[in-house]
């Protein structure tokens, strides 16, 4: 029955039921307490559970999609061995599989779609212990643009009678809409949210110019788009590098299909293709609706602008 079902709905179907399983390994990492943390670069970390992550989502995702390019996040060291095979997941989510694909991306064939994984979004947070903030990031791009995303939050916990589940995934597909989550008018009052880990002046100078009544400074892009589409907070700006295209193409996918708009601070939509560069140089301005991206982009001073672009 799937074969008949386009190829992108197969793909956000398998990436919803593939993000669920990164999302308990990013848990039984934490509760074995062995974090493994590696350094990056500066304020840039690295744990088992980004590492294990990854390597369950592309290797589930590149066995039954052999023609995707996939690009993620960690860099692998090319001795990991064998997969285990409870990581590899080839059930597709059922419900989304008769998700009604747009005209436009029915005969999108597995070699013109490039996916991007972030296997675990906001790993400062993870290290510290502020786990609602951490996501698991499957964005899913088509000709430069991303068109469907999952955003699953491991930690997210839901009481249903007296049971407690643990875990939610959220997705969008471009027309279809979104999933997985009750989407929330925006706060009466501008409430913004920005980055708790990685600041710095040009962050704080675009932050104080939007007359904002609250900032939310959390962890991830995926969190902060989230608390966006939850009715939490309205803006979404970051005003430096550091964010990269994995973090981005699933929280963009997503938003838009909600009615929302990510670009760079300048106003321009990040491309993803398979040969762009992976730094979004130019930060991030996400709000809920064209009005509320609008009236931030005209607030950040030109200077900013100028300096992000290297003018
Ligand atoms: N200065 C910087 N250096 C490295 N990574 C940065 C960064 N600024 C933002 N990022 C990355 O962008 C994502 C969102 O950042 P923030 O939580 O600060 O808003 C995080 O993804 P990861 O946690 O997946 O690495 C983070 O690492
Ligand atoms: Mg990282
Ligand atoms: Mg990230
Ligand atoms: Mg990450």
């Amino acid at each position: 029955m799937s074969s008949s079902v386009p190829v992108i709905v197969r793909l956000l179907a398998s990436s919803v039921s593939v993000a669920h399983r990164a999302g308990k390994i990013v848990r039984d990492v934490m509760s074995k307490g062995e974090l493994g943390i590696i350094e990056k670069g500066k304020d840039d970390y690295q744990t088992e559970a980004d590492r294990s992550a990854q390597r369950c989502i592309i290797a589930s995702l590149s066995a039954q999609y052999p023609k995707l390019t996939i690009i993620g996040e960690e860099e692998s060291s090319g001795n990991e061995g064998e997969i285990a095979n409870d990581w590899l997941v080839s059930e597709p989510d059922k419900e989304l599989l008769s998700l009604k694909c747009p005209a436009n991306l029915q005969s999108i064939k597995e070699e013109d779609i490039v996916v991007w994984v972030d296997p675990l979004d906001g790993t400062s947070e993870y290290t510290q212990g502020f786990l609602e903030h951490v996501t698991v990031l499957i964005g899913i791009s088509v000709n430069d643009k991303p068109v469907a995303g999952v955003i699953h939050q491991p930690y997210y916990k839901t009481m249903v009678g007296s049971e407690k589940i643990i875990g939610r995934t959220i997705w969008g597909l471009q027309e279809a809409g979104v999933g997985g989550f009750t989407p929330t008018p925006p706060p009466d009052s501008l409430v913004i949210t920005t980055t708790r880990s990685h600041s710095n002046p040009a962050v704080e100078k675009a932050l104080q110019v939007m007359n904002a009544t609250q900032i939310l400074r959390v962890g991830g892009a995926g969190y902060k788009v989230l608390l966006l589409l939850e009715g939490k907070a309205s803006v979404y700006v970051f005003a430096s590098p550091g964010c990269k295209k994995w973090d981005t193409c699933a929280p963009e996918a997503v938003l838009a299909a909600a009615g929302g708009k990510l670009t760079d601070i300048c106003g321009n939509f990040y491309k993803y293709g398979s040969s762009v560069t992976h730094p979004n140089k130019t930060g991030v301005l996400a709000a809920v609706n064209n009005e509320l991206h609008t009236y931030a982009l005209n607030r950040i001073p030109q200077e900013l602008k100028d300096i992000l672009t290297n003018k």
